[in-house]
């Protein structure tokens, strides 16, 4: 499907906090779409994860995809979680050090300091209320997303 161009850092769009999605968008072919373009240019960017605001679109839509690589050999393998609306209801005390990369930020990689686990709020495309935890390299991929929504850019938190 739709390759969409990737904002690079330096762009104001990745600066803004995006907008909740509304009620009468869930269920919409506009979101539909707007996931799968953004699921499709992730997967041809071979990232695991990438933000709406990184696609130019200032909403607060996330998707997150784990899959085992050099840096994570022992990360799960996960379908493409769509998150709308994600909040982080809990974050584990406990944090660990890892290496993080930006779709957003080529060529750059660094280690940043990340929850353990964390409890997610978050809504399906058809509006449906989730609440799942993750942790791990899940976890990390999730809270740099929902940072995307926030503005912020991994290399604002590099240790
Ligand atoms: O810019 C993005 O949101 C995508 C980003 C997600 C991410 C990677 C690593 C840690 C947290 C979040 C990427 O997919 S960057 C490219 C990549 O696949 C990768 C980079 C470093 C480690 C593992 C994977
Ligand atoms: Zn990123």
């Amino acid at each position: 499907s739709v390759i969409l161009p990737v904002a690079q850092r330096g762009e104001d769009i990745l600066r803004l906090k995006a907008a909740r999605v509304a009620d009468a968008e869930f269920n919409s072919d506009w979101l539909m779409q707007l996931a799968s373009a953004m699921i499709a240019t992730m997967l041809e960017r071979s990232g695991v994860g990438i933000a709406a605001p990184q696609v130019y679109i200032s909403k607060r839509v996330i998707i997150v995809a784990s899959r085992p690589n050099l840096r994570y050999p022992d990360a799960p393998e996960m379908d493409a979680v769509v998150m709308v609306n994600p909040e982080i209801l809990e974050f584990s005390q406990a944090t660990t050090l890892g290496e993080e990369g930006c779709l957003s930020v080529p060529n750059e990689r660094g280690q940043v300091q990340r929850a353990q686990s964390i409890k997610v709020l978050y809504h399906t495309l058809t509006g449906e209320v989730m609440e799942s935890t993750f942790e791990g390299f899940p976890a990390r991929i999730v809270q740099h997303e929902i940072d995307h929504l926030n503005g912020i850019l991994f290399v604002d938190r590099l240790s």
